[in-house]
């Protein structure tokens, strides 16, 4: 297991074992984009967003709610609480026993579902809450809805639009997602920081969101100047962290469980994690995950299937792979799940090969 540092660092060059996370420019010409966000989807499943058209405006008036949110006192945060899943979630992620040193308000981004939400968790402004809400919701779709579809041009969709329906459907299950990670965190040193053995016998770096993959389509997440997160490479078999230099200049995107079965495992859902130490200040960051409707069925897509990459995924509905996904912890490989030779790797009986979803 490598860990190449826990300090924020260019990820632009290759320089003293830095591995350059492609940083993509928005206002660049279309092929270009084609070729290179394919490219980052299938090496990282991660890659950063430059000139992406969202008003700086946007971003500063829902980061300035969040802040103002997470600035008040305990006994009024709690108020719009508890996170089961909606709502204002403190050190406890899910249902299932994850803990992180983190607090957060989770959203569903229905209007509706919004300015009920906006009652709790800003009483005294809940009609600006939801405006500041909707109109930051409706600017990251838009980004992640573009994104797709260049994703699916670069794919060879017939369908360029088959990804970026789903997060525009009236009933898509999208989310919205605030984290605040407070300064100083508050809990003894973790005896493994990493998923590996520490080189440092000093090191005090505590994991603020333990490591998963995101569930739904894609994520487009916006954070402050604080570092933090970081990626596992996908080429290096576990082994290799990759952290991510902050730019508030920038969204991070992230590619999720139901992108990689859709494209047939082309495309990586990449496992991520938070970290920090004491030296680090308050890390917010604001996520939003693209999701299909609770009823859409999720399969490969045909032009993603081929002799040399089999169909590997069952069809699932996004309803049937949520409720697996609650049902598991944070860290879980939920995906896998959904494999067509799950039960050939889990029961040595079953040997039946498959090269097409039919
Ligand atoms: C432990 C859990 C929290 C989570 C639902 C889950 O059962 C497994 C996936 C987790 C995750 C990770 C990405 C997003 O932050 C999130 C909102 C999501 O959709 O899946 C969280 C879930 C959560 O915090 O409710
Ligand atoms: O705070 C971050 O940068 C990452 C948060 C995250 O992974 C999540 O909310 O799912
Ligand atoms: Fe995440």
């Amino acid at each position: 297991m490598v860990v190449l540092s826990v300090m924020p660092m260019h990820n632009d060059h290759h320089h003293n074992n830095i591995v350059p996370v492609p940083i993509i420019d928005m206002s660049s010409r279309r092929d270009m984009k084609v070729e290179l966000i394919l490219k980052a989807c299938e090496d990282f499943g991660f890659f950063q967003v430059i000139n992406h058209g969202i008003p700086d405006k946007v971003i500063a008036r829902m980061e300035k709610f969040g802040m103002d949110f997470f600035s008040l006192p305990a006994s009024e945060k709690l108020l719009a609480g508890p996170a089961n899943p909606f709502g204002y979630g403190t050190k406890s992620i899910g249902s299932s026993g994850d803990t992180g040193d983190l607090e957060y308000l989770l959203l569903h981004s229905n209007p509706m579902f919004v300015s009920q939400r906006a009652r709790t968790i800003s009483p005294n402004n809940s009609k600006e809450f939801s405006y500041v809400v909707n109109e930051y919701v409706g600017e990251v779709r838009e980004l992640a809805c573009e994104i797709l579809d260049l994703i699916a041009q670069g794919l060879g969709l017939k369908d360029c639009g088959v990804f970026s329906t789903m997060i525009r459907d009236i009933d898509s299950d999208s989310l919205l997602r605030l984290n605040h990670y407070p300064p100083s965190p508050s809990q003894s040193p973790s005896p493994s920081p990493f998923s590996c053995k520490s080189t440092s016998t000093t090191n005090t770096t505590k994991i603020r969101f333990g490591e998963h993959s995101d569930p739904q389509i894609i994520t487009i997440l916006h954070s402050n100047n604080v570092a933090g997160l970081q990626i596992l490479s996908p080429s290096s078999a576990g082994s290799l962290w990759i952290p991510i230099m902050p730019n508030p200049a920038a969204f991070c995107v992230n590619v999720g469980d139901v992108l990689q079965a859709m494209t047939n495992g082309r495309l990586v859902s990449v496992r991520h994690r938070v970290m920090g130490n004491k030296s680090n200040g308050a890390r917010m960051s604001t996520a939003f995950f693209g999701s299909p409707p609770l009823h859409a069925w999720i399969s490969p897509m045909p032009e993603t299937i081929t002799r040399f990459r089999p169909c590997c995924y069952k069809s699932f509905t996004w309803s049937e792979f949520k409720n697996v996904m609650y049902s598991l912890r944070l860290g879980h490989d939920r995906l896998d799940l959904f494999r067509l030779d799950y039960n050939i790797h889990h029961d040595d009986d079953d040997q039946e090969e498959y090269y097409s979803c039919e």
